[in-house]
C-alpha cells in the first residue's frame, strides 16, 4: 500500500470503547483570576444571586463541560478546607504558597459545589496530601458526603446545606512527585500516605472513586518508576492513576508543536504499561484506568517565571493568563483525537484550565468574557462525540519532527450513536490533504463540518484578538465543496486545509 495517501478505515462493529462523560471535563484553582473575576465576581453585571458570573457559566455550559476539578492543582497541598466554610465574615486570608497569593477564603467548598450543582457540572475534588494527611481528608469527605449525625456532616448542615452533596471523584493529592509541590514527596513517601488516606475514606463512603497521583510529565525524572512505586502501595485501592501534560511552541518548531498529539498518545502507552506491569505481577483482573486530570497547551518553558519568582500579590493577580492562536487551537483539538482514541483507557481528563488561568475563557473584571480560540475545537468535540469511539485504521505518511521523531500527518478519530457519526481530523502538514474515508460497506452520510486552521500571526490579549481569530480561521464550511461520496459508495473524500482540525458529523450507517 502506498504510504503517499491517506486513507481512514471505518466501520460501527470495530470499538475502541464507550466514551465517558466526564472526558470533557475542566479545572478551577485557586490559581489567579480562575476563581475571583473568572467564575465568581459580585457586583458584575450579570452575577447571580450567589456571586457567580452568570456570562461565565453560559460559556462554560457552551463549552460543554461536564466535571470540573477543584480546588487545585498546586493549590490543594497547602489548604486548610475548613477555613473557607461557614459564615464568610468570619473566614480569614491565607498567604497561598503555591502561587504566593493571599486567599481571601471567599468561595470554599460550598460555594464551589453549590455552582457546579446549578450548572449542572459533576464536580471533582482534592485533598491535600502535602502538608497534611489521613485526618483532614476523611474530615472534608464526611463534610460533603456524611449524612447528619456526625461533626463534620453536621457543619455542613449547620453551614446550610442539609443534603449531602454526594462527591463521587476524588485525587488524592495533586503532583506529589513535583519537587515544587508543597510538601513534595517520594513515591513511597506518597504511596503509603494515599493508600492510607485512601482506605480511610473508602470507610466514610465506600461509592467514591479514587484517582492516585501520576507523573507531573512524561519528562520527570522519576517517571515510570513513580507509577509503578505508587500502584504496588494503592492498586487494589484505587479507581484511576493521573497523568498532566501541557504542550507549547518552542524556538518557532511548529512541526514538534504541531505533534504534540503524539506526544501525548506515547505518554498514555507508557503508562498504560506501567499500571499494566504491576496489575500483571499481582495476577490481578482490575485494571486502572487513566484520569488525564490536567491537560493544554500552556506557554510553561517560553512564558511563565516560575512560582518561586511569583511576587507576593493579593486581589486576584494575573498569573498564566496564556493568549491562544489559531495554531494552539489545532493542537487542542488534536490532543482531544488523541483522548477519544484512548476511550477504553481514559475515563476522566480535564482541560487545565476553565477561565482566565490557561483558559478557553477569558474575562475583564466587570467586563465581558470571551472565547479564546482553543473554546471551539473542545465545544465541538464535547458536543459532537457520544456514545463509542470507533478503532480507526489510519495509513497516512509520517512528518519528522525534532522533538517526537517520525509522527502522522493526519490523525484521526469517531464515535458512534445511534447512527450518529463524528469524525475529527487534524492534518499536521503544511500542504492541504485528501481523506479517503473507507467504510466497508456501510453508508456514510456527512452533514456538517468545521474546521479550525492555524495561524501564523502572534496572539494578542483581549476579545478582539479572539473574535479575528475565529473569524478567519474558525467556523463551518460548505460540505458539498470538501467532502465527496457517490451515495452508496465504499468511500468519501474529504480534503483538509493545511495545519487544520476538522469535525464532521454526519450518519454512519450499516449496509
Ligand atoms: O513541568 N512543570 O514544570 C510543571 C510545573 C508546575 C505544574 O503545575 C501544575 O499545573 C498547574 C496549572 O494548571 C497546576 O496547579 C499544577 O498541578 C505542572 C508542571
Amino acid at each position: 500500500m502506498t504510504t503517499s495517501r491517506t486513507r481512514v478505515l471505518l466501520h460501527p462493529d470495530f470499538t475502541v470503547g464507550a466514551v465517558d462523560r466526564r472526558l470533557f471535563g475542566s479545572f478551577v484553582e485557586h490559581l489567579g483570576r480562575a476563581v475571583y473575576t473568572g467564575i465568581h465576581e459580585p457586583g458584575h453585571p450579570t452575577s447571580d444571586d450567589h456571586g457567580f458570573r452568570r456570562d461565565v457559566a453560559d460559556l462554560t455550559r457552551e463549552l460543554g463541560v461536564t466535571t470540573v476539578r477543584y480546588p487545585g492543582g498546586n493549590f490543594v497541598s497547602n489548604y486548610r478546607w475548613e477555613d473557607a466554610v461557614g459564615p464568610v465574615e468570619q473566614r480569614k486570608p491565607f498567604l497561598d504558597l503555591a502561587w504566593r497569593t493571599v486567599e481571601p477564603n471567599l468561595v470554599g467548598t460550598d460555594e464551589f459545589l453549590q455552582w457546579a450543582e446549578r450548572e449542572g457540572i459533576e464536580p471533582m475534588m482534592a485533598v491535600n496530601l502535602g502538608t497534611r494527611g489521613v485526618e483532614e481528608a476523611v474530615a472534608l469527605l464526611e463534610y460533603c458526603n456524611g449524612d447528619a449525625g456526625t461533626r463534620w456532616a453536621d457543619l455542613r448542615i449547620a453551614n446550610g446545606r442539609a443534603q449531602p452533596y454526594g462527591v463521587k471523584l476524588w485525587c488524592l493529592g495533586n503532583e506529589m512527585d513535583g519537587p515544587w509541590q508543597i510538601g513534595h514527596k517520594d513515591a513511597h513517601e506518597y504511596g503509603k500516605l494515599a493508600r492510607n488516606a485512601g482506605a480511610a475514606m473508602k470507610l466514610v463512603d465506600p461509592t467514591i472513586e479514587l484517582v492516585a497521583c501520576g507523573s507531573s510529565s512524561m519528562q520527570m525524572d522519576t517517571f515510570g518508576e513513580w507509577e509503578r512505586t505508587v500502584l504496588e502501595y494503592t492498586y487494589d485501592l484505587v479507581d484511576h492513576i493521573s497523568m498532566h501534560a501541557y504542550y507549547e511552541e518552542v524556538d518557532g518548531d511548529r512541526a514538534s508543536f504541531l505533534g504534540s498529539g503524539t506526544a501525548m498518545h506515547r505518554f498514555i502507552e507508557r503508562v498504560v504499561a506501567s499500571t499494566d506491569a504491576v496489575g500483571a505481577q499481582r495476577r490481578s483482573d482490575k485494571r486502572i484506568t487513566i484520569s488525564f486530570d490536567e491537560w493544554n497547551v500552556w506557554y510553561l518553558q517560553t512564558r511563565f517565571p516560575g512560582e518561586e519568582n511569583l511576587p507576593i500579590q493579593r486581589d486576584a493577580p494575573r498569573i498564566i493568563e496564556d493568549v491562544y492562536s489559531g495554531l494552539d487551537a489545532v493542537v487542542v483539538g488534536d490532543l482531544l483525537v488523541t483522548l477519544l482514541n484512548h476511550a477504553d483507557r481514559v475515563p476522566v481528563a480535564c482541560l487545565a484550565q476553565l477561565v482566565n488561568v490557561i483558559a478557553p475563557i477569558m474575562t475583564e473584571p466587570g467586563g465581558e468574557a470571551w472565547r479564546q480560540p482553543t473554546f471551539h475545537p473542545f465545544a465541538t468535540t464535547a458536543r459532537l462525540a457520544r456514545g463509542a469511539a470507533l478503532d480507526l485504521r489510519v495509513t497516512t505518511p509520517t512528518l519528522t519532527t525534532k522533538a517526537h521523531g517520525e509522527v502522522p500527518a493526519v490523525t484521526a478519530a469517531a464515535t458512534l450513536a445511534d447512527g450518529a457519526v463524528a469524525l475529527f481530523l487534524t492534518n499536521r502538514s503544511p500542504e492541504p490533504v485528501e481523506v479517503e474515508l473507507a467504510h466497508l460497506g456501510a453508508a456514510l452520510e456527512v452533514a456538517v463540518g468545521w474546521s479550525m486552521t492555524a495561524d501564523h500571526e502572534p496572539a494578542v490579549a483581549g476579545p478582539e484578538h479572539a473574535e479575528k481569530v475565529a473569524a478567519r480561521h474558525w467556523g463551518t464550511f460548505d460540505v458539498a465543496g470538501r467532502v465527496s461520496g457517490a451515495a452508496g459508495s465504499a468511500t468519501t473524500t474529504v480534503t483538509l486545509p493545511p495545519e487544520s482540525w476538522t469535525a464532521l458529523s454526519g450518519t454512519l450507517t450499516p449496509a
